[in-house]
């Protein structure tokens, strides 16, 4: 049995949670009355409450409603620097040693910051966090553009000008039904000739096409989600199971599949833990990533995932270090960055506890 703290120790790898999901509720508290915003409770507690209450609605869209508050209290910079650095102390005590943690820069300018004011007052906070986390973490940035905008070229460019500056890669996100990637399609094509890297959200409120044109369209390396990837598998009466061709292409690819079983729950992209699409693509080896998506959203944090999938599954240490080297081959860090953190962080750690 793995114990609570041993959990909470191992080292792990997260790819995919939204800075703008993830504040701590005093701190919306604290923002909200320096800027005079109005919240639908003032106390910490109940404003935790209220946001995994109201995220919790079955569709994306009113999932996502729930931002207007988080990205209301982060328009300064000293707001945004702040949020930056506590989510990377959060995210080390939860034991992460590598996180991405994105953001759309358009979301924080109605107080007047420019798109590079925005990014630098992360990149602030992320240094402060990391030189004030109780644990060593390394903390990089993804840029997300919008995908109701049209504002995804500007950002992709924004991502390329600061690559040597804490961004790792960009990501579009919001609501999937009627906005197809392909709809920023040269914002992809621009970051491709930059030779960067890019996740695309695909496959979480829509289906099969969503995560074709994300991989086959537009090159996305990650899928964001991609959970409907399972509706091109066929799970036969007697056990045996078929990939189609485009299920097939993300396996054999190792496409990483950035899943987030509980904010699954939350939209209606998944009915339990126990029938969540990660068990499967699990057995069959696809290259799956376990992540947050929104922390505050979901109440959760990264031990906590973990904890609710061995429940459901049965996993124990074996399987999370799967997740965590998983994860950290799949990170947008050059290659000796991560195998540093593979061989130097989370082999060794697990070496340890497994014996
Ligand atoms: O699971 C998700 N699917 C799609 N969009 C999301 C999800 N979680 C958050 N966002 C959107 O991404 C923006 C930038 O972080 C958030 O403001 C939210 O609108
Ligand atoms: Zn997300």
């Amino acid at each position: 049995m793995i114990t609570p703290e041993q959990l909470t120790a191992a080292p792990k790898v997260l790819l995919h949670d939204h800075l703008d999901g993830g504040l701590r509720p005093a701190t919306i508290v604290e923002l909200a009355q320096e800027i005079g915003h109005r919240l639908p409770r003032t106390d910490a507690g109940e404003l935790g409450e209220w946001f995994v209450e109201s995220a919790d609605s079955g569709s994306l869209e009113r999932y996502l409603e729930t931002f207007d508050h988080t990205v209301a209290v982060m328009q300064n910079a000293a707001a945004i620097s702040r949020v930056a650095s506590e989510c990377v102390q959060d995210l080390a005590a939860d034991g992460v040693v590598y996180a991405e943690i994105r953001y759309a820069p358009e979301q924080h300018l109605t107080a007047g910051l420019s798109l590079e004011q925005v990014v630098n007052a992360v990149r602030e906070g992320f240094e402060h966090g990391m030189a004030n986390a109780e644990r060593p973490i390394v903390a990089r940035q993804l840029l997300t553009a919008m995908r109701h905008q049209a504002r995804s070229m500007e950002i992709a460019e924004l991502s390329v000008a600061y690559r040597d500056a804490g961004v790792v890669g960009f990501d579009i996100a919001g609501a999937e039904a009627g906005y197809p990637p392909t709809r920023h399609l040269d914002a992809f094509e621009y970051l491709q000739r930059e030779n960067a890297h890019f996740t695309i959200h695909a496959g979480e409120a829509f289906g099969l096409p969503s995560i074709w044109q994300a991989i086959q369209w537009c090159g996305a390396d990650r899928l964001g989600h991609g959970v409907r990837i399972i509706d091109d598998i066929t799970e036969n009466a007697d056990g045996s199971v078929e990939l189609g061709r485009l299920a097939a292409y993300v396996r054999d690819r190792r496409i990483p599949l950035e899943m987030c079983p509980s904010s699954n729950l939350q939209t209606g992209a998944a009915e339990s833990i126990a029938d969540h699409p990660i068990g499967l693509l699990t057995k069959l080896r696809f290259r799956v990533t376990v992540n947050t998506d929104n922390r505050l959203m979901s109440g959760t944090s990264m031990t906590r995932e973990l904890a609710l999938l061995a429940d459901a599954f049965g996993y124990g240490l074996a399987d999370f270090r799967w997740f965590a080297i998983n994860a950290m081959k799949s990170a947008f860090v050059p290659f000796d960055e991560r195998l540093a953190i593979i061989d130097g962080v989370i082999k060794p750690w697990y070496a340890a506890e497994l014996g």
